[in-house]
């Protein structure tokens, strides 16, 4: 665009005649109009460059928004609008033949209102109350849900089984020992997480640092291991020293939990008791079967006196960057975060507890939380302060939704008020065993995991079924506790 003006000076200057009189003028016009084709350029250039950033940014923009929409568009695969394309015809990875409906909801219990008392019918012959305790969350008690006997027989399985400690003490000098071990960033949260719930809680985290503050209480721990004399002689000598005692209550007040815990299988094989219990959980929780047979085995829990478990959350939130440990397996992701995805927890009382042993729910129905300034998950000093106590009773079963739903039938974010914890058993023992039901809040991820455990299961039948035939033998099922 400089060249036209360029070659109007040259043939300007090339002109070699005696200029006209009018020149004079003319030369002074044409300077003029250079001045104001250069403005002019200028102002061209500016309004091409602020145009072409202008386009480059809208691109980048659109570039950007459409990234963030598939990531939205990821999340919303867990919506039931979602999971009826990706799961119907469109997903031919989810067979019919999975036990996995395309259109599955997941029913919810209705509360109605805190005192309501619903008859629900889970044993042939049989009515049962269920009373809503509170709306947030939503939490149900049902008297009565296991006979006498049946508790029984589940406590006296589990001392067959063995417990073992729900939470162990740290030994010292943990870090060096993390650089030999060379333990990925994964391994130590899983390490730091102690009730396994894919989230670090205050206490997990306070009590790693009251670790490394105290390792006289860690060499305690280590000589428990090592040497049970020396144990004995500690033990013994913090019974006699009212001081030392005083310092074990505090440590033991900082563990999340003080209690021992073990699993039973209740699957096909497994005591009658533990099976007819899974299938009262599906009746009392009306889900389909397939979701609570592949949930976890039956948790039991036996606290001593002074037993006690931080008020928690059974499963933390979920984000799609979030795997849930069910169906980790058959997700194929490589995420370090986790969570069990318990949509529900069945909690059934085994024994009666002499006192205390209550579970909390310190923010159930958000009566006080506002306005209180102590430690509500602090089981062994503030249970009173909390909004609702469960006391312990012999039979009786709880239960709760962990999340809310999605609006669509299927799992949607935490339920925060689901916060949680066993009060400390004052006097005697206490006994519980906790049925969690697992669910992935992506409706993608559940079916696909359905359908890989169905194709295992298949595997393995024909498997059993070619091996019986070549050895025409019997085989004996695997009786599990
Ligand atoms: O012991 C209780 O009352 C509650 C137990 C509990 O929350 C758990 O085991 O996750
Ligand atoms: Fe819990």
């Amino acid at each position: 665009m400089m060249e036209p003006q360029d070659n109007i000076e040259e043939d300007d200057t090339a002109a070699s005649a005696p200029p006209p009189r009018s020149l004079p003028r003319q030369r002074v016009s044409l300077q003029k109009s250079s001045v104001c084709s250069r403005s002019y350029f200028m102002v061209v250039m500016v309004f091409f460059h602020v145009y072409i950033i202008n386009v480059i940014a809208l691109l980048l923009y659109v570039h950007y928004n459409n990234g963030s929409n598939a990531i939205t568009a990821n999340r919303d695969f867990t919506s039931r609008d979602n999971s009826h394309k990706d799961t119907g015809a469109s997903n031919p990875q989810t067979p019919a033949d999975s036990g996995f409906p395309r259109n599955m909801h997941l029913p919810r219990i209705e509360g109605i209102r805190v005192g309501h008392v619903q008859k629900v019918s889970l044993v042939p012959g049989k009515v049962h109350e269920m009373k809503t305790l509170s709306l947030k969350p939503l939490l149900f008690e049902i008297p009565e849900f296991l006979s006498e006997e049946e508790c029984g027989v589940v406590v006296h399985l589990a001392k067959l089984k063995g417990l073992m400690e729900s939470q162990v003490m740290v030994p010292e000098g943990q870090e060096e020992l993390n650089q030999q071990l060379n333990l990925s960033p994964e391994e130590i949260f899983n390490f730091l997480d102690l009730n396994q719930d894919g989230q670090l809680q205050p206490h997990e985290v306070c009590w790693q640092s009251s670790v490394s503050v105290k390792p006289w209480f860690c060499s305690l721990a280590r000589l428990r291991k090592c040497n049970v004399w020396l144990y004995l002689v500690f033990i013994s000598v913090c019974v006699c020293s009212f001081t030392l005692c005083v310092i074990c209550n505090l440590i033991r007040s900082q563990l999340v939990r003080n209690s021992r815990h073990t699993w039973l299988y209740q699957g096909q094989g497994a005591h009658q008791v533990l099976q007819d219990l899974r299938k009262r959980v599906t009746h009392l929780t009306r889900l389909p079967s397939s979701l609570v047979e592949l949930s976890e085995p039956l948790q039991i829990v036996r606290y001593e006196q002074g037993g006690h478990y931080h008020a928690h959350h059974d499963s933390g939130p979920v984000y799609p960057e979030t795997a849930c440990t069910h169906t980790r397996l058959a997700a194929n992701t490589t995420s370090p975060f986790q969570t069990s995805c318990r949509y529900i927890t069945v909690l059934f009382y085994l024994n009666n507890v002499e006192e205390g042993g209550e579970t909390t729910f310190p923010v159930a129905d958000n009566r006080t939380y506002e306005e209180n300034d102590v430690d509500l998950l602090d089981t062994r000093k503030h249970c009173d302060k909390g909004n609702l106590r469960v006391k312990p009773i012999k039979g009786t079963a709880v239960f709760w939704y962990n999340y809310l739903s999605d609006g669509r039938g299927w799992v949607g974010e935490q339920d925060e008020y689901s916060l949680h914890g066993g009060c400390v058993v004052t006097r005697g023992t206490k006994w519980v065993a906790n049925n969690w039901i697992n669910v992935d809040p992506d409706y993608q991820r559940q079916a696909r995991y359905q359908q890989f455990v169905s194709q295992q299961q298949e595997t393995q039948e024909q498997e059993e079924l070619i091996s019986e035939l070549n050895s025409d033998q019997h085989i004996d099922r695997h009786q599990d506790l």
